[in-house]
């Protein structure tokens, strides 16, 4: 024996304690009870079948509700079970006849694994009662009866008419209202759905999963889109279905197969309504397995069955295994396929999904690249004028795509509806690296208004450069410090000057203000700063100064002349810029009070005879010292 053996010594288990546990924690709601006795039943039935083939009894269950004596009782036409049987497996806690027959037998039908469901009965009920007929042995009968689960008695009892058991709470107070068959119903018809053996509540002709189900179906209508949606219809209980489409990956890949469907009710960007019910050998096991549906597939829910994913042993959760791996690639690949059949067999549906998806779609066609492919023409994009199709902003834009990178307002706004192109919504989810892509795919242009390079379209260079001691002058009298001005040509000729805001030195100071540290997640921050310390950011905004305009030309050619008008008209100017760009969403760098008081300046100065203040103005604004008056 070696050294430190001759200490060992077995754990002590508190059964009390750990019945407690098991009863009340191992589970998040009290109906798991309901769930795991049903399965009980349902595993009891198929023991039948597989001890005693030639039975010729009628498999059913019924579950009864009694409100007056807050009690609910399940009740099996299965195998029952002998004495012995009862205290080596319902009331050993671990140990279950069914993890055993399964390995004999390798059925895969039956649920049960862990032997430890029947414990939950004792979250619900103050008392449990199991009364069995074992078809082994039909004419004995035997009736356990526990409080709490620590401690049970079985006495024997006359033999049921059929073999079978009958399980009976007795509910505890705060758990009275499960004896309401209304509420057995609904929570039945959803657990139990894909149970081949039909579930009664109380009196009930028809039993409560008796909704045919499309994918077990033969091939035919009954595996048809309409019955399709009636299932997802009677299924999604929170949006109604616009499309439905099966889920049946290909040999090999996971042996799950169901029902996908695109919900109804509206989606913006990251809304997530992903709704997945995971049922394992027939049984629900979780209502909201989203995980693995693709994260982009918000307005996606759906039914799926499998028997080889594993559930934790509470049963409503999966191991993260590789079969769940397998499971979610599939799905994925699923939906892709789901929304090309739509696209291709039911395009009305198809049209109300882009409808009401579109935000999220723009999103998920950057995520998968079949995606991409099958949306690139079709979604919807925000704009200036309305939801277009790339395609369309395209023809619009005489071949080019105009997106605007910051959210319009003051010049922008004015020079968009100057320039009569539709121009995307850069500033929503996922429009510009949408629209970048599908730019790139299609050999197209992309006009980023708001960029320096996306201006430089639309700001054609004068026809004769100014010299540079004039754009100096002009710079001074028109730009505040951080605003370049750039002479150029653009329409309208009307409009003497547009300030332009550098979208992406603004994206720079917001990631590079201390403050960000706070908001951002670091990792993420370093990777933004890393890419906008690319951006020169010293030029804030652009001033774009209209040669063609009659109001620049005339100002030039009252400063060549020496015309002390000229100081006063670029005053003028300078207040229509600070005054236009603080009307619109982007306030301008200049001060609207001093840019208010300067129109009424420059007002006066114009209108005055002229005297001593013309003469001051002349001072302030004129270098070169007064001039001729003008005409
Ligand atoms: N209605 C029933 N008819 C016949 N046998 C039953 C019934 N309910 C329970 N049993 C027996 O009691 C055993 C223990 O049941 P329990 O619900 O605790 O665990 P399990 O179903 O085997 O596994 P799991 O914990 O995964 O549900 C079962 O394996 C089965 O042999």
């Amino acid at each position: 024996m070696s050294e430190g053996q001759e200490n060992l010594r077995s754990t002590e288990v508190d059964l009390g304690g750990l019945v407690s546990v098991l009863a009340t924690h191992l589970y998040s709601t009290p109906l798991v009870a309901l769930r795991e006795l049903v399965q009980n039943a349902h595993d009891s039935h198929t023991r039948r079948r597989l001890e005693d083939p030639h039975t010729t009894a009628r498999p059913r269950i019924t579950v009864r509700a009694d409100q007056a004596a807050r009690t609910v009782a399940i009740e099996d036409t299965g195998a029952g079970l002998t004495e012995p049987e009862i205290h080596a497996y319902l009331a050993t806690v671990g140990t279950g006849y069914t993890r055993l027959l399964r390995d004999l037998t390798g059925n895969e039908e039956l649920i049960g694994a862990f032997g430890l469901g029947f414990l939950s009965a004792f979250s619900v009920a103050d008392q449990v009662t199991v009364t069995t007929t074992s078809h082994r042995e039909p004419g004995l009968g035997h009736r356990y009866r526990s409080r709490g689960g620590e401690q049970y008695t079985v006495e024997p009892v006359a033999p049921r008419p059929e073999p079978g058991t009958v399980v009976e709470l007795a509910l505890k107070a705060e758990h009275a209202h499960l004896a309401d068959e209304g509420a057995l119903r609904e929570v039945l018809a959803r657990y139990c759905v894909l149970l081949p053996i039909p579930v009664f509540v109380g009196e009930d002709a028809r039993p409560v999963n008796d909704i045919p189900v499309p994918w077990r179906e033969e091939p035919g209508p009954a595996r048809g889109h309409a019955a399709r949606m009636e299932f997802a219809a009677t299924f999604g209980r929170r949006f109604e279905p616009l499309t439905a489409f099966p889920f049946e990956p290909a040999e090999g890949a996971t042996d799950a197969v169901g029902l996908l469907w695109v919900q109804d009710g509206g989606s913006y960007g990251s809304s997530d309504n992903r709704d997945l019910s995971v049922y394992l050998r027939g049984m629900l096991l979780s209502e909201d397995a989203r995980d693995l549906l693709p994260s982009w597939a918000g307005f996606v829910g759906g039914v799926i069955e499998s028997n080889r994913l594993t559930p934790t042993a509470s049963r409503e959760d999966l191991q993260r295994d590789e079969h769940y791996r397998a499971l979610q690639r599939a799905l994925a690949d699923a939906v892709v396929d789901g929304l090309y059949e739509t696209a291709r067999l039911h395009p009305a549906a198809w049209r109300r999904i882009l409808t009401r998806h579109g935000q999220d779609l723009l999103g998920a066609a950057l995520c998968d690249e079949r995606l991409f492919t099958l949306l690139a023409d079709d979604v919807p994009v925000p704009s200036s004028q309305g939801e277009l199709t790339a395609g369309a902003l395209r023809a619009a834009g005489d071949g080019a795509v105009h997106v605007a990178l910051g959210s319009g307002g003051g010049f922008e706004e004015m020079l968009y509806r100057a320039m009569r192109v539709p121009i995307a919504r850069g500033d929503r989810y996922a429009v510009l690296p949408f629209l970048r892509r599908y730019a790139q795919l299609r050999g197209c242009r992309i006009v980023e208004l708001g960029s320096e390079s996306g201006n430089r379209e639309l700001f054609r260079e004068p026809e004769q450069p100014l010299p540079a001691e004039e754009v100096g002058w002009l710079a001074a009298a028109l730009a505040e410090p951080g605003e370049q001005l750039v002479p150029a040509r653009f329409d309208p000729p009307g409009l003497p000057l547009v300030l332009v805001p550098d979208r992406e030195a603004e994206l720079k100071a917001r990631i590079e203000d201390d403050q960000a540290d706070a908001r951002i997640p670091s990792a993420a921050l370093r990777l933004a700063r890393a890419f906008t310390a690319r951006t020169d950011g010293s030029v804030k905004a652009r001033l774009y100064l209209n040669t063609a305009s009659p109001a620049v030309r005339d100002l030039l050619g009252a400063y060549r002349a020496g015309h002390t008008g000229a100081a006063t008209a670029a005053g003028l100017l300078r207040s229509l810029k600070v005054i236009m760009a603080a009307a619109g969403t982007d306030q301008g760098t200049g001060d609207l009070t001093a840019a208010l008081a300067g129109v009424g300046t420059a007002v006066a100065a114009l209108t005055a005879p002229a005297g001593p203040l013309s003469v001051e103005l002349g001072m302030l604004f004129d270098q070169d010292g007064a001039g001729e008056e003008r005409g």
